[in-house]
């Protein structure tokens, strides 16, 4: 049976190129970006929301030139060979993470896969910020406790958490994100940082020395950082520990039962990566077994369910994949995956900088480019500038 007709929303009828959202979007420039350059942009505006593969197999159909797609959905050799046999060469996920993109299907089939990093990273960071603080003073718990009405006044030991200052926060994948929130912990609570990432973080390691200088010229306790040679040592070391690297298959259960153990009996553990990082099973019972390990996470690993026992435990803050939730950065999120595809049917060239913001400007018009092409290389794409 022919999958149903699901409702989609035309902008531009009459564009000569056809590209696909699989989702409404944030804003209304990502929408000028398509249809300036002569494209019918059509939005699938049905309620449902994970579509599943033969949705947008439908919703492709027999020509179209482009699409935009999202995390939750399954971008692998079923969709780009239906992207191909419609005349296709264009998708872009809406998101910096790509986990769930087969680049390689992609490349096979001569389509560029874009992505939309650095306008999610200060928004992300701050998540992941938010969630280190609301575990570690207990501020979901009470504000639990207020609405049902127990307070019945103050007490010296009424949700005791953790302090935060001169305490060692890890992060385990010290990129964009990673280096953000670090930053982040550092200047706001004068933290210590231990990190590990396959790759130096030179960038956060002189930051973090240089205000460490500037905190004793002040009289003031200076800060310091160290490169830990395994995630072990950070797990150990540190009494906060927020994750950010790529999900892959080096970082898939990256946390487990045998690395939880290894942490401190009172440490917060914060997610704002990809929930299989975690093995969320371990965590539920680490949680169970250690009343004072608080987590804060804001990606699950079977997403949208948690697994079963997390969403009852007190000791675990939970939201629904809302890091890059701001208004700004969504709808730069829709901006660069919108100018990703759009520079790709133009024939234009893959924006070599890692500075996005050309594209985010809204006075002066963008880069003739892409922002971000994962397989440029591949298909050997010409860059700029
Ligand atoms: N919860 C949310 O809404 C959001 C989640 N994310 C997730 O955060 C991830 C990171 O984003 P960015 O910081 O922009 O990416 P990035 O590429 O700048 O940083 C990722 C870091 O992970 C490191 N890494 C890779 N394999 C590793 C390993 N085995 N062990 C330790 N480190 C490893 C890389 O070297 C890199 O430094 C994204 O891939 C995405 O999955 C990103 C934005 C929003
Ligand atoms: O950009 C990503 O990887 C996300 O998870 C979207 O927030």
């Amino acid at each position: 049976m022919a999958a149903k007709q699901l409702a989609v929303q035309v902008h531009n009828a009459g564009g000569t190129l056809r590209v696909l959202s699989t989702k409404p979007m944030p804003g209304t420039q990502w929408i000028k970006t398509l249809t300036s350059v002569g494209c019918r942009v059509e939005v699938c505006t049905e309620p449902k929301v994970i579509l599943s593969t033969d949705d947008i197999v439908s919703l492709i159909g027999n020509k179209c030139d482009g699409v935009i797609g999202q995390l939750t959905e399954d971008w692998g050799d079923t969709l780009f060979g239906a992207l191909k046999k419609a005349g296709g060469h264009a998708y872009s996920n809406m998101a910096v993470g790509y986990n769930n993109v087969d680049v390689d299907a992609a490349t096979r089939h001569g389509i560029s896969v874009g992505n939309t990093p650095g306008v999610l990273t200060e928004t992300t960071a701050e998540l992941a910020a938010a969630l280190t603080l609301a575990a570690a003073r207990r501020v979901v718990e009470a504000d639990d406790f207020m609405r049902a009405g127990k307070y019945e006044g103050w007490l010296p030991t009424l949700f005791v958490g953790n302090l935060l200052k001169g305490q060692t926060v890890g992060i385990i994948g010290a990129g964009r994100i990673g280096t953000a929130y670090a930053r982040m912990m550092v200047e706001g609570f004068k933290m210590n940082v231990i990190y590990y990432d396959l790759y130096q973080a030179t960038r956060l390691e002189k930051f973090v020395s240089a205000y460490g200088q500037f905190l004793e010229s002040q009289g003031e306790t200076p800060v310091h950082w160290r490169r830990a040679s395994s995630p072990e040592d950070v797990l150990k070391e540190a009494d906060v520990v927020s994750l950010h690297p790529v999900l892959d298959k080096t970082t898939y259960h990256l946390i487990n039962k045998e690395r939880l153990a290894l942490m401190k009996k009172d440490a917060v553990l914060v997610n704002a990566s990809r929930g299989p990082v975690v093995d969320e099973t371990a965590l539920v019972e680490h949680l169970k077994a250690n009343p004072m390990f608080r987590v804060g996470l804001d990606v699950f690993e079977d997403e949208p369910y948690m697994k079963p026992g997390l969403g009852e435990l007190s000791n675990a803050v939970v939201v629904p994949h809302i890091a890059s939730a701001s208004k700004w950065t969504r709808e730069g999120m829709a901006t660069l995956a919108a100018q990703n595809v759009a520079a790709k049917l133009k024939g234009w060239p893959v924006w070599s900088s890692p500075n996005v913001e050309p594209f985010l400007d809204e006075i002066k018009p963008a880069p003739k480019a892409a922002p971000s092409i994962i397989n440029a290389k591949a298909l050997c794409l010409s860059s700029m500038p």
